[in-house]
Order: C-alpha cells, then structure tokens, then sequence
C-alpha cells in the first residue's frame, strides 16, 4: 500500500467514523430519553450501558478529528461512572440535562460534518524522497579512504571544499573532521545545510570537546582514528534508514474503526500493526506476530484489558513485550489499579497520532533495545546462535505453511586467521563489523542475520527463492571485496564463502542448515569467494 493509499484509506475511515458517531449519539440519546421518562426505578445495568456508549465516543472521537465532542463525552461519562458507583438513582431531570448534552453534541457533529473537513490535529504525514543518501565529508587534506569506506556502504559521497557551501547538493548528513577544519570554516558550510545532520569528528574524546560538540549541533561524535562501522551505524540511526526489521505493534481493541485507524496511522510511520478485536485471540497473535508491544484497550466484553494483560504475563516467553494500555480510562486510581493488576504505562485516548506514534515508537525502541541486549552479539549488533536458530525455525516453519518458501544463507570469511595473525584480533573485530553492517544494510527488512560463529554468519531469507537468494548474496559479496579495509596505515580486502539453501528442498530448519553449510564448504573448497547453491537431496 502506497502513502497516498493509506491517506486514502484513513480518510474513508473518519468517514465511517463519523457516520457511526451520529448512530452513536442518536442511540444514546434515545436511551437517555426512555430512561428520563420512567416512572420505575433505573437498573445499573441501564445506566451502565449509557456509560460505556459515552466511554466508547470520549477514547475514539478526538482521534477522528471531533476533539469538543470526546471532552464532552467524557465528562458526561465521568458524571454517570459516579452516579454507578454511589448507586444513587438519577432523577428524570438529571437525566433530561443528559440528553440535551447529547443532543448538544449531535448537533455539533452534523456542524462538523457539514463543514470542510479539518485533518485531526497532530496528523502523521511521511516525508518521502527515493533518491540516495548523501553524505559531505568535509576535512582538509586526505577525505579519500572515509569517503570509499562509506561509498561501499551505498551512499552518496562527496569532498566539499571546506571554504564551499552546499549549493544544490544538500546533503542529508555532513560530517566534519574538527582536528583539520576550524570552526570559522566549518560552521558557515554546515550552516548552509541546514537539513544535514551534523557528525562532528576530534582529535580528542574529553568531556569538554564531547560537550562543545553537543552544544554545536552535533548529533554523532567519533575521534579518530574513526571507527568506520561504528560510523556507519550512526548514519544509518541518524538518517532513519528503515529499520531491518519495522518495529511490530500487537492492537487489541473491540472497536474495529478506531484499531483501524491506529494501525494505519502507525502504518506511515514505517511500523507494522495488528489488530485484535476478541481478547481470545491475543495468544495466537502473540505466537504468529511476535510483536515488540502490545497496545490494549481496558474495557472490553468478555475479558478486560487487565485480566488479558495478566493471562499474557502467564508465560514467560512474552515477559519482555511491554503492554501498554490505550484506554479513555483518565481516572488516575482506576489506570493505578489496571496497572497494579499487570500492565507496563497507560496512553489516555483520545490520543493524537503524533503522540501515538512518537510513545510507540519510543517503548518499541527500548523494548527492542533490550531484547536486543539479551539476544544481540556484542561486537556486531546481530541476533546471538539461539536465537537466529529459532527464527529460522520460524521462518522456515512459516514459509512451509504459507507454500511462500524460504532460504538459509551460510557465510563465512576467507582465510580470517590469517588476517587475525597479520593485522592483529582488532583489526579481525573490524572486518567482522564491517560485513556484519553490510549485510544489515543489504538484506531486505523481512530477513534475518545472524552471527552463528567466530566469522562465520547465518541469514534466513522469508518468501525467497533459491535463485533470488543466490542473486542478493552475489551482490554483498562483490560489494565485500571491494570494501577496503583499514589497519592503521595499511588497506586490504576481505572476502567471503557462502552456501545457499531452500525450503523447496529441504523440509526443516537443522537439515536447511545442514545442506547449507554443506554447500558453504564446497565453495570454500572450491577456490573461496564464492557463493555455492546446496544441490537438492533428489
Ligand atoms: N578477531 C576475531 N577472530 C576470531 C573471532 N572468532 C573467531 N576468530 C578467529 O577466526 C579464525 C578462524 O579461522 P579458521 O576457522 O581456521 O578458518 P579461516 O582462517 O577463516 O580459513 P577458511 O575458513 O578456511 O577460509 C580463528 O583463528 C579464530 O581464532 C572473533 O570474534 N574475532
């Protein structure tokens, strides 16, 4: 779905929205009205009803654009919960104020929808832009080896004369190395990109330099000699680049509309959504999706939102999602005892989409952050032995079921003992870094990497075919080869072996990865530097 389809979509649904609403308000108002006429006492069980028709509007309308309207909804909510809880009976009169509320807020509606449609406030708009990432290296004398360390990378790269500034190339980061450039210099140049993000490198790495930097703007810091995976990395975070793998939101919530229209919100900020409207569902959801979080609406029939958040905390395998109550729930004792129950934070609806997406992403990211700690290899960042296996099993269990297919990639570098013993380990650590960032950087978004050894890698590619596997890894080994590697004043090239293996000949996981390691060997055997296809069992 493109971004213009997901806008288009988003709108049809504030659409459908507001036709609900009015049925909505309409129904409420004929309750409060049959009710305000009684002659009998009123049940809890009525006015209960009545509460949780406003409870749905007050979480669902402000996000739909009818901000007034879900104030409105909440207060007459909040008069109705206290009127329940004292088990007081409301008289006709109280009730008829109620409904003159409603018919108040019916009125404004069909105001709004009469009216231009204004975009709800805080609406997530992607900024788009295909072309490269562009890269200004602005350092006096040798700008060279950084610039074709980072070419390798796939960015666009350029030395601009320090005294230059940024006409029509504006870069999207621009480093500077402060060591050779002065500050009278650099500071115009970079003042004339405004859009770049500013990379500062130093001689020195004290506190005070570190700070002047974070006080001229600077969002990387490095000293030199410059680590050049490390750099990349941070280029890589600083410019957003699509993250290997979107972050994953689980969304339990009754009311269809309103989930709908949070996963598309969540859609244009690059994260991946699902929507889960019967609680009982959340434990298939949770095994098939594997979500970074889970988002749940408090009250829901059948099963609330704490009792589902205690049922997920059952099971340790989900202990380190975060569940994150989205709920109208503003009453801070009760969101106190939602949270004392099970559950990690409260978002209140309504909630701007800005304001969903930035606290999304930012408990996405530390949640990923930690998983990333517990199963992440520490000198490259990709997913440790246990756990790549079990995504592969995933995969592959996955790619079975759904006849999409899978393959399995074994890597291993050439002749790596024999840069360990000629450069030294550091240097070995830094080539293991380097391909680790590659193929990060070039493996799709949906496939998986890891580090299954010293120098030995493993990738699970989803919905690949043999040849299509074989293609892409062609290409990271070319591209391997030809990045140059740095120790101290020297440079050299590494290389790498790979097997290739495909759930259209093996059916699990160990025997992929078997026949892939088998085919690994061949290649290594075969002269190196090549990728090998493992021949099928027929
Ligand atoms: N620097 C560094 N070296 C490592 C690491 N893990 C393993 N090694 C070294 O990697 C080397 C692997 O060497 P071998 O398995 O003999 O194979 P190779 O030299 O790569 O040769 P081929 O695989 O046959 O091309 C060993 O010397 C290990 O000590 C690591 O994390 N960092």
């Amino acid at each position: 779905m493109t971004d213009v389809d997901v806008q288009a979509r988003l709108a049809a649904l504030r659409e459908q929205y507001g036709r609900r609403l009015s049925d909505d308000l309409q129904t409420l108002m004929a309750q409060a009205r049959e009710l305000s006429a009684r002659q009998s006492a009123i049940g809890l069980d009525a006015l209960e009803t009545l509460r949780q028709g406003l409870h749905r509007i007050a979480g669902s309308a402000g996000t739909f654009g009818y901000a007034a309207l879900s104030r409105n909804a909440r207060e007459m909510e909040v008069w109705l919960q206290t009127v329940i809880e004292s088990a007081a009976q409301p008289t006709p009169p109280t009730l008829v104020v109620l409904h003159d509320r409603l018919q108040e807020s019916y009125r404004d509606l069909e105001l709004a929808q009469t009216s231009e449609v204004v975009e709800p406030e805080g609406s997530y708009h992607l900024a788009s832009g295909d072309r490269g990432i562009r890269v200004a290296v602005l350092a006096d004398g040798d700008t060279d080896t950084l610039i074709r360390a980072l070419s390798g990378f796939g960015y666009e790269c350029r030395s601009l004369d320090a005294q230059a500034t940024f006409p029509q190339w504006q870069p999207d980061i621009a480093i500077v190395d402060t060591a050779k450039v002065a500050d009278e210099v650099w500071k115009p140049a970079v003042e004339a990109a405004p859009k770049a993000a500013l990379i500062l490198l130093s001689g020195a790495g004290d506190f005070e330099t570190r700070l002047k930097a974070v006080r001229n703007g600077a969002q990387g810091f490095f000293t030199h000699p410059v680590d050049v995976p490390s750099l990349e990395h941070r280029l890589r975070h600083l410019i957003n680049l699509p993250q290997q793998d979107p972050y994953r939101v689980l969304i339990v919530d009754d009311d269809v509309d309103l989930a709908e229209h949070f996963r598309l919100t969540l859609k244009m900020a690059g994260i991946e959504s699902r929507v889960i409207s019967d609680p009982r569902d959340v434990l298939k959801g949770l095994r098939d999706f594997v979500p970074d979080l889970v988002l749940i609406d408090i009250n829901m029939p059948g099963c609330s939102g704490p009792e589902l958040a205690r049922i997920i905390r059952f099971d340790d395998d989900w202990l380190k999602i975060p569940l994150i109550y989205l709920s109208a729930e503003s009453d801070a004792q009760r969101q106190a005892k939602a949270l004392a129950q099970a559950g990690d934070d409260f978002l209140v609806k309504p909630i701007s989409d800005v304001a969903l997406v930035a606290a999304v992403t930012a408990r996405a990211q530390r949640s990923r952050q930690l998983s990333l700690a517990l199963a992440r290899d520490g000198l490259t960042g990709l997913i440790k032995h246990p756990a790549i296996k079990e995504l592969i099993e995933l995969e592959v269990a996955r790619g079975q079921r759904t006849d999409t297919g899978a393959c399995v990639v074994m890597i291993d570098i050439d002749r790596f003992k024999s840069i360990n013993d000629t450069y030294g380990h550091g240097t070995g650590d830094y080539v293991i870094r380097l391909l680790a960032n590659l193929l990060r950087q070039r493996l799709r978004r949906v496939d998986h990497v890891g580090r299954y050894g010293g120098e030995e890698f493993v990738a699970v590619l989803p919905s690949c075919s043999l040849e299509n596997a074989r293609d892409a890894i062609e290409r990271i080994r070319v591209s391997f080869s030809e990045l140059e590697c740095v120790a101290d004043d020297k440079t050299f090239h590494a290389t790498f072996s790979a097997g290739v293996s495909c759930t259209q000949d093996w059916r699990d996981a160990e025997t992929l990865l078997e026949a892939a390691d088998r085919a690994m060997y061949a290649a290594k055997q075969g002269g190196r530097n090549q990728t090998r296809i493992a021949a099928s069992r027929q």
